[in-house]
């Protein structure tokens, strides 16, 4: 496990706050208090026990053979400026590691949560109506209450019951199912949990794709052996990181973005990633970059997940800038069904634009289309030789 940078001090302040120690038994502490999840390495330590002693936060005693540290006055208001960091890592980081199924099943618990604000982010684009949210608000309240019922140890609901676990096998929701796929085929490495980590502590929204939806485009950009891909709508960069990655050392990625901020955050996260060799980001709105674009046309991929109403408008330019043989993708496309139903009694603009969609990508003779139930619907494309 890594702690942020910088506040490594902070937990070192904290682990004198429980009596002086020397370098090596404030990582000794470390270890035991985390139950072994975290020990910060000599080589980092050290230098920050000097640096903090010259910012007068320890005080050191040294004899030949170590130097005991306590803290001092300023250290302990310093780490009072951290409460909260330091009480978030020890809620996280303090018990003992559960058994691996308890492990996995809180895995579970965390994907649905994602999963749960999902839905609700995306409901909160479709109501258009302040009754529809205020039903929306109820329905979390009533959510929120049977949580916390479970977790005062009020009566469990029985497999079968609703909330209760399905009793034809522990993995069978389509949820779990994903869950369990994407631990054999799609686990993300560190780079890309930190993409997610990061781009949340930036308050931007967890909307990225799920890792087996980042998987796919890496499995579909093989299969087209894809050297130029053309994304639409960036975020913070992580399906652009496992885009990038299913690139040749000479292949191109370019992703649009409307939002300078994001766009700032997926700069960083190339960086970071090691990919921005091969992987740009370019700032506007995706339908005014993209007649630029053409000079830079074919592209093998191209993954439509930015603003949904012009959905159709993108699938035309993406048809444009493509090569027969080149694979559109575009995700939110399917939504549990709601993605699929008639254009004409569209409840919303928003639904309007994934079920044209569907439409054209269902009917055109120059697609051959499925659309995948996978996370919230991602249809896929293959554009076709023009007849002879
Ligand atoms: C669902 S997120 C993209 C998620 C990203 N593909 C991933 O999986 O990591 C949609 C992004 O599209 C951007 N966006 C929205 N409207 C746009 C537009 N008209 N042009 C370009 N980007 C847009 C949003 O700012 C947001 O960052």
């Amino acid at each position: 496990m890594r702690v942020e940078r910088g506040m490594l001090r902070y937990l070192l302040l904290d682990a004198l706050r429980h009596g002086p120690k020397h370098g090596y038994e404030m990582i000794k502490w470390l270890e035991e208090q985390t139950h072994g999840r975290y020990a910060p390495s000599p080589g980092t330590v050290y230098p920050t026990l000097q640096l903090m002693e010259d910012q007068g936060l320890i005080l050191a005693e040294r004899t030949e053979e170590k130097s005991v540290y306590r803290l001092s006055e300023s250290g302990e208001k310093e780490l009072e400026t951290q409460t909260d960091f330091i009480q978030g890592f020890w809620e996280r980081n303090g018990q003992p590691i559960p058994p691996p199924a308890l492990q996995l099943e809180s895995e579970f618990v965390y994907e649905d949560l994602q999963d749960l604000q999902r839905t609700v982010e995306r409901g909160v684009n479709l109501a258009q109506d302040q009754q529809r949210l205020q039903l929306l608000r109820q329905s979390l309240e009533r959510c929120k209450n049977e949580i916390r019922g479970v977790l005062t140890g009020g009566t469990l609901p029985q497999p079968g019951q609703p909330g209760g676990r399905p009793q034809h096998g522990p993995r069978s929701t389509g949820r779990e199912l994903e869950q369990a796929i994407a631990q054999l085929f799609a686990s993300e490495d560190e780079v890309l949990r930190q993409t997610t980590e990061r781009a949340r502590e930036r308050g931007i929204p967890s909307i990225q794709v799920s890792p087996l939806q980042g998987k796919l485009l890496q499995v579909l950009a093989k299969a087209c052996q894809a050297r130029k891909i053309l994304e639409i709508g960036a975020l913070a960069g992580y399906s652009g990181i496992w885009l990038a990655r299913a690139l040749p050392a000479d292949g191109r990625l370019v992703t649009l973005e409307i939002d300078e901020m994001h766009a700032s955050v997926v700069r960083e996260s190339f960086r970071l990633a090691q990919v921005d060799d091969r992987a740009e980001v370019r700032v506007g709105p995706a339908l005014e970059t993209l007649p630029g674009l053409e000079v830079e046309a074919p592209f093998d991929l191209i993954f439509i997940d930015a603003d949904k109403e012009p959905y159709p408008q993108y699938l035309a330019w993406a048809i444009r800038l493509a090569r027969p043989g080149s694979i559109i993708v575009a995700d939110n496309c399917v939504m549990g069904g709601d993605g699929l139903g008639s254009v004409q009694e569209s409840p919303s603009q928003f639904l309007t634009g994934a079920r044209s969609y569907n439409q054209r990508a269902s009917s055109d003779p120059a697609l051959c289309s499925i659309a995948l139930p996978i996370s919230s619907g991602m249809t896929v494309s293959v554009v076709m030789a023009p007849a002879v």
